[in-house]
């Protein structure tokens, strides 16, 4: 274990000092490049229900993280069109034996909630790797947000029929049903990301939720939990501390990088937002109004049926992000949920907008600041097909990308 943990440890320096791709790092060993520098705390907004709260670190994201290349230590197999291998989690094992070997030398692992880690990795039948706790160990197995057995067979729509219905157009965006600029510097595209890239995305988010760093739920620092399930990519936010930080607070490992096709689309989202709001005339430059930005956080929601988010604002990025005015930027997929954003905490002042599957919200410039929250997840709302496809659970999956 020490001879791996060296090992390791080399790696981590090699890619650091060389230009040249290390062949293998595992995701935990990219997250790892992150420089972590105390700053001061104390910007908090967040309520109970609430998912934000005032930044107290200052981190800097490694740009590996976002390349899932540098990350293929931590699979076996073949990619998926979303830029994530699928299949067994052989590398892990060793990293997560390695990460509990590390906490054990490194004096820090009163830090963690589940104080035993799971020193062991099981592969299920489908390839999917899962953490088996140690016996007597207070760990909870990551949440899962597609149900498993066979698929529901008295589905409605086909996917085809459902894609057709979609025109197959790349990026649909539709004219009607709240699409537009909602305020300056606050976009809504309905119905955006296609249904094959849904599927992929909800795929993508079982199967990295199921592993290290998966989807837990998250509580304050009152001991109250939040009514849902999250998992951070690229870097943590804990609503304990209401710090982004390097590590998950449920099982100490380092944030899963974000897949590199979540980032594209994010992206090309931006560049559609800026070509809506290019149609006004009267602006000179769109960026005045919604600057671009590289995500390097995506913070991964699953709210089951009687999920929500008290009215809150997303504050712990970097203060040079939110003086830029850097977007958030949001992905909605399975049911869909009623949206509420206005320029107070106070649901009464609030606007109101579905938000369905498929859609992506983008609020940065004079926007970025804005309370915001989830009021009710509307059942049996989603697509069909995306059900029939990947068993997500009642429920709605929401992806907010970041730059720290
Ligand atoms: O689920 C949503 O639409 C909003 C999520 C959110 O506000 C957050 O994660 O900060
Ligand atoms: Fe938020």
């Amino acid at each position: 274990m020490v001879f791996m943990y060296r090992l390791v440890k080399a790696k981590t320096f090699r890619l650091v000092t060389s230009p040249v791709p290390v062949p293998y790092i595992s995701r935990q060993i990219c997250s790892g490049l992150l420089s972590i520098r105390k700053m001061n705390g104390g910007k908090d907004s967040a309520s109970e229900d609430s998912i934000s709260g005032g930044a107290a670190i200052k981190l800097r994201p490694s740009p590996d993280c976002i390349d899932r290349r540098e990350c293929r230590g931590a699979v076996e197999t073949s990619s998926n069109s979303l830029g994530v291998r699928h299949g067994s989690f052989g590398k892990r094992r060793s990293m997560i034996d390695l990460r509990s070997e590390q906490r054990s030398g490194d004096g820090n692992s009163s830090k963690f909630r589940n104080k035993n880690i799971p020193a062991r990795v099981k592969r299920s039948k489908s390839g999917q790797s899962y953490r088996k706790p140690d016996e007597g160990a207070n760990h909870v197995a990551p949440f899962d947000i597609c149900l498993s057995g066979s698929r529901d067979s008295t589905v409605l729509k086909s996917l085809q029929e459902m894609e057709e219905n979609q025109e197959n157009v790349e990026h649909p965006i539709e004219e009607s049903g709240g699409q537009g600029v909602l305020r300056p510097g606050m976009v809504l595209l309905k119905r955006y990301i296609s249904l094959g890239d849904q599927i992929e995305m909800v795929k993508t988010c079982r199967e990295i939720g199921l592993g290290p760093g998966g989807f837990y739920r998250p509580g304050y620092k009152n001991g109250a939990k939040l009514r849902l399930q999250m998992m951070c990519l690229g870097l943590n936010w804990d609503p304990e501390t209401r710090k982004y930080e390097d590590q998950s607070p449920a099982d100490g490992c380092k944030p899963p990088c974000i897949p590199r096709k979540f980032n594209q689309l994010v992206e090309t989202a931006i560049q559609d937002a800026h070509g809506l709001l290019g149609k006004d005339c009267t602006l000179s430059n769109v960026e005045d109004m919604l600057p671009a930005m590289s995500p390097d956080i995506c913070i991964v929601n699953f709210y089951t049926t009687t999920g929500r988010l008290g009215l809150h604002q997303d504050r712990d990025e970097s203060s040079e992000s939110l003086d830029k005015g850097l977007p958030v930027v949001s992905f909605s997929v399975g049911d869909s949920a009623e949206f509420l954003y206005g320029d107070q905490r106070d649901v009464n002042k609030a606007d109101k907008v579905v938000l369905e599957s498929g859609d992506v919200l983008i609020f940065g410039g004079k926007s970025r600041h804005i309370f915001h929250g989830v009021t009710s997840v509307i059942p049996d709302s989603a697509p069909k097909a995306l059900i029939e496809e990947t068993r997500l659970r009642p429920g709605r999956l929401n992806l907010t990308f970041r730059q720290y």
